[in-house]
């Protein structure tokens, strides 16, 4: 044992104004549960104007169509994810009935997610990693390039991104060897508000 004393802001990643992130959120059983109730789910291959990706997604609460742009009301959140729900609004320190709107996600080897912001339909973005580590990577056009940053994501994580990390950059995950599930819990923005029907 080193008798070092690490200064623990020696090894914080430098900030990204809007993101916050956290190591266990939550245990390894609720862990193991959240994915096999995400694989008993009947996942479909993302869609975006016609083409199909090649990481599976469902929803609840809300749905963006990517294919068309639409977006509605959805199936209930189911009660198993209420839990988790009520773990990710306090992570960030929001009301949990905000969070009317589930993403969930495997990613198989060899999927991703490419550069993108959230829909603007969307305010707050809360997500829970799990099975295996992942790098949620970001970046801000400038003249001449990009500015960029990365966040580690380990399974059991949770990140928040809002306002500059929500909308002043991009987001992506490179494709991965090992597969990965992610539940994303967003509230809905006034954009979003204005266009759901009977709310
Ligand atoms: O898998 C994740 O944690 C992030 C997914 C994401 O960025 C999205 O669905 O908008
Ligand atoms: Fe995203």
């Amino acid at each position: 044992m080193s008798s070092f004393v690490f200064r623990s802001d020696l090894f914080d990643p430098p900030a990204l104004p809007g993101l916050r992130a956290r190591d266990a959120l939550i245990s390894l059983d609720a862990e193991r549960d959240l994915m096999a109730a995400i694989d008993a789910l009947d996942l479909q291959p993302f869609r975006f104007q016609g083409w199909l990706g090649k990481r599976l997604t469902t929803s609840f609460g809300w749905r963006y169509d990517f294919d068309d742009a639409s977006f509605s009301r959805g199936t209930p959140l189911p009660g198993w994810l209420l839990p988790l729900r009520d773990q990710a609004a306090a992570f960030a320190g929001l009301p949990a009935g905000e969070f009317e709107h589930a993403l969930l996600t495997r990613y198989d080897p060899g999927a991703g997610i490419g550069w993108h912001r959230d829909r603007p339909v969307f305010e707050h973005v809360v997500g829970v990693s799990l099975g295996n580590p992942a790098t949620m990577r970001f970046r801000r056009r400038r003249p001449g390039g990009f500015d960029r940053f990365a966040v580690p994501l380990p399974p059991r994580s949770v990140y928040h991104l809002s306002g500059e990390a929500r909308y002043g950059w991009e987001h992506s995950i490179a494709p991965m060897d090992l597969p990965r599930w992610s539940i994303t819990f967003r509230s809905l923005s006034e954009k979003g508000r204005a266009l759901s029907p009977a709310s």
